[in-house]
């Protein structure tokens, strides 16, 4: 079983955008993945209940037969910082929550676990827990995907930073181009390439159309696909 963590530069960078591509990316190669979005906030009522987009994207781009429920165990109506938003409902996240509902997650039966962070790297789920707290708890290997818009060096180095000050196993980082607008992208990608200290696995072009990944051979490698 190969488990993983997608992190971000930042909320909107395209977590959800690469996660699910890259759960597409194993479906393709005949293995069973699935993907975990324990926390989401932002959700409406369909299907008789809450439901968040980020974790309806990542069902069905996988090929398990998981619950909704055990996908996404946290989820909150507000857009907002799920810990406020937890508050405001007097819920309350925590690491060993965590645990067990990834436990619970798990027994889908998959080879390739992604989990989609919420937000950045250091994600306050309570008063005195972060979200990475749990990561580092389950010890998952982190992609890091890189939302492409001018400020994206600075976040990037910041949490390629803390992630190896932490001994975080950085897999690797996945370049996201969210701002299509953006000047001079292939001279940031090259800066990105030079100073991340973690393999590219690969890049995501920008498209109102089909996601796609232009897939890096260390991607491959990493996910043992032929
Ligand atoms: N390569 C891309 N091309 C075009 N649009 C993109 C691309 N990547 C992401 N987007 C769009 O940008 C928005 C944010 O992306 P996404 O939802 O994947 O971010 P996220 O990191 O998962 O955010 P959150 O923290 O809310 O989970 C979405 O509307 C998504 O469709
Ligand atoms: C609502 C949003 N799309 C995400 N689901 C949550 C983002 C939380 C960000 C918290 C922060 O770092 O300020
Ligand atoms: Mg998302």
């Amino acid at each position: 079983m190969k488990q993983f963590f997608v992190t971000a530069t930042d909320t909107d960078a395209g977590k959800t955008h690469v996660t699910s591509l890259l759960l597409k990316l194993a479906v393709q190669h005949k293995k069973k993945a699935a993907g975990f979005k324990p926390i989401a906030a932002g959700a409406e009522e369909a299907f008789g209940r809450l439901v968040n987009t980020d974790a309806l994207t990542l069902i069905e781009s996988g090929n398990t037969n998981v619950l909704y429920e055990q996908v996404n165990p946290f989820i909150f109506a507000p857009p907002i910082a799920p810990h406020i938003a937890a508050a405001q409902q007097g819920e309350h996240i925590s690491v060993s929550k965590l645990r067990s509902a990834y436990d619970e997650f798990k027994s889908c039966g998959a080879d390739i676990l992604i989990t989609e962070g919420a937000g950045g790297w250091l994600l306050p789920i309570n008063d005195t827990e972060l979200l990475s707290d749990w990561v580092l708890a389950e010890q998952l290997p982190v992609i890091l995907v890189v939302g492409m818009k001018l400020g994206c060096l600075n976040h990037a180095l910041l949490t390629m930073e803390v992630l190896a000050h932490q001994g975080v196993h950085v897999a690797g980082w996945i370049a996201n181009q969210v701002d299509p607008q953006m000047q001079e992208y292939d001279a940031n990608l090259a800066t990105l390439k030079a100073r991340l200290p973690a393999p590219f696995l690969g890049e995501s072009p920008y498209t109102e159309h089909t996601p796609k990944l232009k897939i890096h051979r260390a991607l491959m490698e990493l996910f043992e696909l032929g």
